[in-house]
């Protein structure tokens, strides 16, 4: 069997979502996956960005990681998703994202996908879980196979027990506020070890 492979989508204004990207990366390639950190596309107009002195430098901090596209997802055995929360709900840039998959989906090619979610709000009980699930209802769509953490590992505890994907609450100075780095990296070889078994099942 190859490497699984694994693409970790993501969304940030202001770095959080990108860290979270990013400590999933390093744990999947521990785990020997092959894997791609993409954004997707930024949608705010430059005003807004450049109002924000956290969000411009975040812009220029990931401007080298590529945009993802519907080849990504083709591409891709497993999918980890990453998205601040915005009122409850996922980012419009990872919907945009998400309502451009309609081609490939029609041609049946996200089927069987693997796919796990994290995000982040400004507020412990600010709409974590409620932007994992939205996101989890699109997969339902797609005919992926959603693999949760659940409360499978100690990790899971100590970043404050979020058994639909690790989220973080994100304070006044953009600090995370739990320590969700293990937790994160429990997801994501949790999500590439059932994705390998799912790949095994395939050949
Ligand atoms: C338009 C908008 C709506 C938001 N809505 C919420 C919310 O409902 N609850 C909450 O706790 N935080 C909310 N936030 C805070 C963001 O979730 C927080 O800034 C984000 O998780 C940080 O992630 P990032 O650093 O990856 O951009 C909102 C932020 C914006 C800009």
């Amino acid at each position: 069997m190859g490497k699984v492979k694994l693409g970790i989508i993501y969304y940030s204004s202001t770095g959080t979502n990108y860290k979270l990207a990013k400590w999933a990366e390093e744990a999947a390639l521990e785990v020997g996956a092959e894997v791609r950190v993409l954004k997707v596309q930024e949608l705010a107009p430059e005003a807004a960005i450049n109002s924000n002195p956290v969000w411009k430098a975040h812009v220029e901090e990931a401007k080298d990681v590529p945009i993802a596209t519907t080849d990504d997802l083709e591409w891709a055995d497993a999918i980890i998703f990453s998205t601040p929360t915005r009122f409850g709900n996922i980012s419009s840039q990872m919907k945009q994202f998400i309502d451009i998959t309609g081609g490939i989906w029609a041609q049946g090619k996200l089927t069987n996908k693997v796919v796990s979610a994290m995000s982040s709000a400004g507020n412990p009980h600010g709409g974590q879980e409620a932007t994992i699930k939205a996101l989890y209802t699109s997969m339902m769509h797609w005919g992926a196979i959603i693999a949760t953490p659940g409360f499978t590992d100690r990790s899971i505890y100590k970043a404050g027990g979020n058994p639909y994907g690790t989220s973080v609450t994100v304070d006044q100075d953009g600090k995370m506020v739990e320590d969700v780095e293990d937790a994160v990296k429990h997801q994501a070889k949790r999500t590439i070890e059932i994705a390998s078994w799912i790949k095994k099942g395939k050949e």
